[in-house]
């Protein structure tokens, strides 16, 4: 669906959506509750995704997809934020298949030529500089991309005992973050394309299915403070970044 323009205006200038998977359990983290909802630098840290977007001009809606069970969301929104964020109780068994199905969710809502950027609530770190440097960025790109950082250490893959068996070349190679920013239609073509082939579950990013296109995202440099609150000694770190 391709929202037409009115006869005396310019095209229709495509809108920004934020989808955010929050669907998961948070078992590396191991506490007692989902990850996207224990306390970080205050609050639970999905909240600092949702007030991030919900702060940002730029961004028409924020859709956060959460489990059919979530017990947590309800309490979490509060009336300022529900204006501006709609909660989709559609998670699946893996990310992308929350993002996927949160995306034909919001199939009535979003037109082909309207910008995703698919966020992880486990990443409580992004902010208003980093939305506008991937939408500046991107905003004329065929693909779109992600925001990621160029990979620095040198990377052993391991061999069996925990020894290291060789080192990967690390030249060109980037940690890949979120947001991850693309158009409706072809996001959600590479999903169901990935699902048609039995290889969503397999994908652990929005833009490797774009790549099984055949197609090329551009990569946008991150930030360390946008990192993935995956392990119990990630959220102190998260907390520095976010009270600094
Ligand atoms: N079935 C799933 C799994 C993950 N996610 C979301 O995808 C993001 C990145 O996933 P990850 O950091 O792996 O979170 P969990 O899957 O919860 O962590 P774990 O793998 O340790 O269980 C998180 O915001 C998580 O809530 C989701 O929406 N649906
Ligand atoms: C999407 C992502 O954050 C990019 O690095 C990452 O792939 C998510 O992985 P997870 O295992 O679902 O946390």
């Amino acid at each position: 669906m391709n929202r037409p323009a009115s006869p005396t205006s310019a095209p229709a200038q495509p809108q920004h959506f934020a989808l955010i998977p929050a669907a998961g359990v948070g078992a590396r983290m191991g506490v007692h509750i989902p990850k996207q909802y224990m306390a970080v630098a205050g609050k639970p840290m999905l909240r600092h995704a949702l007030d991030t977007f919900a702060a940002h001009a730029r961004i028409t809606r924020t859709f956060v997809v959460v489990s059919a069970g979530d017990a947590w969301i309800d309490e979490l929104l509060t009336p300022e934020l529900a204006q501006r964020t709609t909660v989709l109780r559609v998670g699946g068994a893996t990310r992308q298949e929350s993002v996927f199905n949160g995306l034909n969710e919001i199939r009535s809502m979003a037109g082909d030529a309207d910008w995703v950027l698919v966020h992880d609530a486990a990443r409580p770190g992004l902010n208003a500089e980093l939305i506008d440097r991937l939408l500046d960025t991107l905003e004329n790109d065929d693909v779109g991309g992600l925001l990621a950082l160029p990979v620095v250490d040198t990377l052993k893959r391991e061999s069996a005992g925990g020894r290291s068996q060789e080192t990967v070349p690390r030249a060109g190679l980037w940690a890949a973050q979120t947001p991850q920013m693309f158009r409706y239609a072809l996001l959600q073509r590479a999903l169901r394309q990935a699902a048609e082939q039995g290889r969503i579950g397999a994908i652990t990013d929005d833009a490797s299915a774009i790549e099984m296109l055949g197609l090329r995202p551009r990569l946008v440099e991150g930030s360390p403070r946008n990192l993935k609150v995956t392990l119990a000694q990630d959220a102190a770190l998260a907390e520095f970044f976010l009270k600094g």
